[in-house]
Protein backbone atom coordinates (compact mmCIF):
# COMPACT_ATOMS: atom_id res chain seq x y z
CA UNK A 1 0.00 0.00 0.00
CA UNK A 2 1.49 3.23 -1.02
CA UNK A 3 1.19 6.23 1.45
CA UNK A 4 -1.88 7.67 0.55
CA UNK A 5 -3.49 4.55 -1.04
CA UNK A 6 -7.40 4.36 0.04
CA UNK A 7 -7.67 2.05 2.93
CA UNK A 8 -10.10 -0.80 1.79
CA UNK A 9 -12.67 -0.16 4.40
CA UNK A 10 -13.45 3.37 3.66
CA UNK A 11 -13.38 2.61 -0.51
CA UNK A 12 -16.96 1.66 -0.20
CA UNK A 13 -18.17 4.56 1.82
CA UNK A 14 -19.97 7.83 0.95
CA UNK A 15 -17.28 10.23 0.63
CA UNK A 16 -17.38 13.95 0.42
CA UNK A 17 -15.22 15.06 -2.14
CA UNK A 18 -14.60 18.71 -3.38
CA UNK A 19 -14.66 19.97 -6.50
CA UNK A 20 -12.97 20.86 -8.45
CA UNK A 21 -11.38 17.79 -7.74
CA UNK A 22 -7.70 18.04 -5.73
CA UNK A 23 -5.15 18.40 -7.56
CA UNK A 24 -2.36 15.99 -5.50
CA UNK A 25 -2.74 12.54 -4.35
CA UNK A 26 -5.94 12.09 -2.68
CA UNK A 27 -6.29 9.85 0.61
CA UNK A 28 -9.72 9.34 2.62
CA UNK A 29 -10.38 10.39 6.68
CA UNK A 30 -13.47 8.24 7.76
CA UNK A 31 -15.43 10.88 9.94
CA UNK A 32 -18.49 11.36 10.40
CA UNK A 33 -21.55 12.30 9.05
CA UNK A 34 -19.34 10.31 6.12
CA UNK A 35 -15.47 10.43 4.83
CA UNK A 36 -14.02 12.97 3.17
CA UNK A 37 -11.42 13.16 1.00
CA UNK A 38 -8.35 15.56 1.03
CA UNK A 39 -4.89 15.95 -0.25
CA UNK A 40 -2.32 16.85 2.00
CA UNK A 41 -0.72 19.44 0.33
CA UNK A 42 -4.07 21.71 0.41
CA UNK A 43 -4.52 21.13 3.87
CA UNK A 44 -3.44 22.51 7.05
CA UNK A 45 -3.97 21.67 10.65
CA UNK A 46 -5.26 23.94 12.44
CA UNK A 47 -3.64 24.28 16.06
CA UNK A 48 -6.10 26.80 18.28
CA UNK A 49 -4.72 28.41 21.24
CA UNK A 50 -2.80 25.46 23.17
CA UNK A 51 -1.53 28.14 25.21
CA UNK A 52 -1.00 27.77 29.33
CA UNK A 53 -4.22 30.35 29.14
CA UNK A 54 -6.23 27.53 28.30
CA UNK A 55 -4.21 23.76 29.06
CA UNK A 56 -2.76 24.63 32.13
CA UNK A 57 -3.24 24.95 36.00
CA UNK A 58 -2.93 28.17 37.02
CA UNK A 59 -3.69 29.14 33.17
CA UNK A 60 -6.76 31.77 32.50
CA UNK A 61 -9.90 29.59 32.00
CA UNK A 62 -8.54 27.94 35.53
CA UNK A 63 -8.08 31.31 37.51
CA UNK A 64 -11.65 31.67 35.68
CA UNK A 65 -13.33 28.44 36.74
CA UNK A 66 -13.37 26.41 34.18
CA UNK A 67 -12.34 22.97 34.92
CA UNK A 68 -8.97 22.42 32.88
CA UNK A 69 -7.84 18.96 34.93
CA UNK A 70 -8.27 16.89 31.88
CA UNK A 71 -6.24 19.05 29.36
CA UNK A 72 -3.18 16.80 29.28
CA UNK A 73 -4.52 13.87 26.82
CA UNK A 74 -5.50 16.73 24.59
CA UNK A 75 -2.39 18.09 24.57
CA UNK A 76 -0.78 14.53 23.96
CA UNK A 77 -3.10 13.95 21.28
CA UNK A 78 -2.59 16.91 19.46
CA UNK A 79 1.27 16.54 19.57
CA UNK A 80 0.66 13.25 17.78
CA UNK A 81 -1.59 15.28 14.66
CA UNK A 82 1.25 17.68 14.26
CA UNK A 83 3.84 15.44 13.93
CA UNK A 84 1.74 13.48 11.92
CA UNK A 85 0.73 16.60 9.26
CA UNK A 86 4.33 17.36 9.14
CA UNK A 87 5.77 14.16 8.14
CA UNK A 88 2.56 14.25 5.34
CA UNK A 89 3.23 17.55 4.54
CA UNK A 90 0.60 19.81 5.71
CA UNK A 91 1.15 23.14 6.50
CA UNK A 92 0.85 23.44 11.32
CA UNK A 93 -0.96 26.59 11.91
CA UNK A 94 -0.60 27.51 15.38
CA UNK A 95 -2.77 30.29 16.33
CA UNK A 96 -2.22 32.20 20.05
CA UNK A 97 -5.35 34.24 21.63
CA UNK A 98 -4.60 37.52 23.41
CA UNK A 99 -3.84 41.32 23.49
CA UNK A 100 -0.98 43.45 24.46
CA UNK A 101 -0.68 43.67 27.60
CA UNK A 102 -2.85 47.27 28.19
CA UNK A 103 -5.78 45.38 26.39
CA UNK A 104 -6.03 48.12 24.02
CA UNK A 105 -6.79 45.13 21.00
CA UNK A 106 -8.84 43.75 23.59
CA UNK A 107 -11.49 47.17 22.73
CA UNK A 108 -12.74 48.93 25.67
CA UNK A 109 -16.30 49.07 26.96
CA UNK A 110 -17.67 49.90 23.59
CA UNK A 111 -17.15 46.38 22.48
CA UNK A 112 -18.85 43.28 23.18
CA UNK A 113 -15.62 41.66 24.05
CA UNK A 114 -14.83 43.96 26.79
CA UNK A 115 -18.21 42.80 28.57
CA UNK A 116 -18.24 38.95 27.73
CA UNK A 117 -14.42 37.97 27.57
CA UNK A 118 -14.01 35.63 30.86
CA UNK A 119 -10.05 36.66 30.93
CA UNK A 120 -11.24 40.25 31.05
CA UNK A 121 -14.12 39.90 34.05
CA UNK A 122 -11.74 37.73 35.74
CA UNK A 123 -9.06 40.79 35.41
CA UNK A 124 -11.49 43.24 36.52
CA UNK A 125 -12.44 40.74 39.75
CA UNK A 126 -9.07 40.41 40.42
CA UNK A 127 -7.05 43.71 39.56
CA UNK A 128 -3.81 41.89 40.75
CA UNK A 129 -3.77 39.87 37.36
CA UNK A 130 -4.15 42.43 34.70
CA UNK A 131 -1.51 42.28 32.97
CA UNK A 132 -1.12 38.51 33.10
CA UNK A 133 -4.60 37.02 31.27
CA UNK A 134 -3.80 36.50 27.44
CA UNK A 135 -1.48 39.52 27.66
CA UNK A 136 1.49 38.84 25.15
CA UNK A 137 4.83 38.42 26.41
CA UNK A 138 3.30 36.82 29.65
CA UNK A 139 3.33 33.08 30.39
CA UNK A 140 -0.41 32.89 30.21
CA UNK A 141 0.14 33.88 26.35
CA UNK A 142 2.71 31.29 25.71
CA UNK A 143 1.98 27.96 23.77
CA UNK A 144 2.53 24.99 26.30
CA UNK A 145 5.97 23.85 26.92
CA UNK A 146 4.98 20.27 24.62
CA UNK A 147 3.70 22.05 21.38
CA UNK A 148 6.21 24.08 19.58
CA UNK A 149 6.78 25.81 16.60
CA UNK A 150 9.20 24.34 14.17
CA UNK A 151 10.59 26.10 11.43
CA UNK A 152 7.87 25.93 8.46
CA UNK A 153 5.19 26.16 10.74
CA UNK A 154 2.99 29.56 10.46
CA UNK A 155 2.30 30.93 14.35
CA UNK A 156 -1.04 33.65 13.84
CA UNK A 157 -1.62 35.95 16.76
CA UNK A 158 -5.61 36.66 16.92
CA UNK A 159 -7.70 39.05 18.87
CA UNK A 160 -11.09 37.60 18.69
CA UNK A 161 -12.21 33.94 18.88
CA UNK A 162 -12.14 33.63 15.31
CA UNK A 163 -9.03 32.75 13.58
CA UNK A 164 -10.11 34.32 10.73
CA UNK A 165 -10.95 37.72 12.56
CA UNK A 166 -8.23 40.40 12.00
CA UNK A 167 -5.59 37.75 10.93
CA UNK A 168 -3.83 36.76 7.49
CA UNK A 169 -4.88 32.83 7.93
CA UNK A 170 -7.49 33.49 4.76
CA UNK A 171 -4.91 35.50 2.70
CA UNK A 172 -1.84 32.40 3.55
CA UNK A 173 -4.33 29.65 2.70
CA UNK A 174 -5.31 31.12 0.02
CA UNK A 175 -1.62 31.80 -1.14
CA UNK A 176 -0.75 28.15 -0.32
CA UNK A 177 -3.65 26.99 -2.06
CA UNK A 178 -5.27 25.16 0.96
CA UNK A 179 -8.83 24.59 1.45
CA UNK A 180 -9.44 21.48 3.87
CA UNK A 181 -8.52 22.51 7.48
CA UNK A 182 -8.31 20.16 10.01
CA UNK A 183 -8.59 21.52 13.69
CA UNK A 184 -7.45 20.51 17.31
CA UNK A 185 -7.18 23.42 20.34
CA UNK A 186 -9.05 24.67 23.30
CA UNK A 187 -11.51 25.48 23.37
CA UNK A 188 -14.02 23.66 20.78
CA UNK A 189 -17.24 25.29 21.84
CA UNK A 190 -15.41 28.84 21.24
CA UNK A 191 -12.39 29.32 19.58
CA UNK A 192 -12.54 26.04 17.37
CA UNK A 193 -16.18 26.05 16.62
CA UNK A 194 -16.10 29.98 15.72
CA UNK A 195 -12.52 29.33 13.33
CA UNK A 196 -14.50 26.27 11.78
CA UNK A 197 -18.05 28.09 11.21
CA UNK A 198 -15.88 31.24 9.16
CA UNK A 199 -14.51 29.10 7.37
CA UNK A 200 -17.25 27.26 5.77
CA UNK A 201 -18.65 30.59 5.20
CA UNK A 202 -15.19 31.16 3.23
CA UNK A 203 -15.85 28.05 1.60
CA UNK A 204 -13.14 25.74 3.28
CA UNK A 205 -14.05 22.15 4.67
CA UNK A 206 -13.63 21.96 8.22
CA UNK A 207 -12.56 18.67 10.06
CA UNK A 208 -12.65 18.51 13.98
CA UNK A 209 -10.30 15.65 15.49
CA UNK A 210 -12.65 15.53 18.46
CA UNK A 211 -9.93 13.51 21.10
CA UNK A 212 -7.80 16.96 20.05
CA UNK A 213 -10.05 19.10 21.42
CA UNK A 214 -11.79 20.56 24.92
CA UNK A 215 -14.35 22.73 25.98
CA UNK A 216 -14.79 25.85 28.15
CA UNK A 217 -17.40 24.65 30.32
CA UNK A 218 -19.43 21.65 31.07
CA UNK A 219 -19.01 18.76 28.95
CA UNK A 220 -22.43 19.41 27.38
CA UNK A 221 -20.65 22.25 25.62
CA UNK A 222 -18.10 19.68 24.18
CA UNK A 223 -20.92 17.63 23.14
CA UNK A 224 -23.32 20.54 21.28
CA UNK A 225 -20.13 22.04 19.45
CA UNK A 226 -19.74 18.24 18.20
CA UNK A 227 -22.88 17.89 16.98
CA UNK A 228 -23.02 21.36 15.27
CA UNK A 229 -20.23 20.47 13.05
CA UNK A 230 -20.77 16.98 12.47
CA UNK A 231 -24.42 18.42 11.60
CA UNK A 232 -23.90 21.67 10.26
CA UNK A 233 -20.77 23.27 9.28
CA UNK A 234 -18.21 20.03 8.96
CA UNK A 235 -16.79 16.86 9.65
CA UNK A 236 -15.67 14.86 12.99
CA UNK A 237 -13.02 12.68 13.10
CA UNK A 238 -10.43 11.32 15.44
CA UNK A 239 -6.42 11.82 15.97
CA UNK A 240 -6.07 7.68 15.40
CA UNK A 241 -8.11 8.16 12.03
CA UNK A 242 -6.15 11.51 10.72
CA UNK A 243 -2.73 9.37 11.30
CA UNK A 244 -4.13 6.37 9.53
CA UNK A 245 -5.39 8.63 6.32
CA UNK A 246 -1.70 10.14 6.50
CA UNK A 247 -0.47 6.50 6.71
CA UNK A 248 1.03 7.79 10.05
CA UNK A 249 2.16 5.18 12.63
CA UNK A 250 2.15 7.05 15.74
CA UNK A 251 3.21 3.90 17.89
CA UNK A 252 6.45 3.63 15.72
CA UNK A 253 7.26 7.24 15.87
CA UNK A 254 6.60 7.11 19.78
CA UNK A 255 9.37 4.83 20.33
C1 LIG B 1 -13.48 31.16 26.77
C2 LIG B 1 -12.43 31.49 25.79
C3 LIG B 1 -12.10 30.60 24.85
N1 LIG B 1 -11.05 30.79 23.98
C4 LIG B 1 -10.71 29.83 23.07
N2 LIG B 1 -9.44 29.78 22.71
O1 LIG B 1 -11.53 29.03 22.66
C5 LIG B 1 -11.80 32.83 25.89
O2 LIG B 1 -10.88 33.13 25.16
O3 LIG B 1 -12.25 33.61 26.74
Amino acid sequence: MTLFEKPKAVEELNVVRREPKNSGEETILTARPEAIAFTPQQTALIVVDMQNAYASQGGYLDLAGFDVSATAPVIANIKVAIAAARAAGIKVIFFQNGWDNQYVEAGGAGSPNFHKSNALKTMRKRPELMGKLLAKGDWDYDLVDELRPQPGDIVLPKPRYSGFFNTQLDSLLRSYGIHHLVFTGIATNVCVESTLRDGFFLEYFGVVLEDATHQAGPEFAQKAAIYNIETFFGWVSSVRNFCDAVGYDAKQNAA
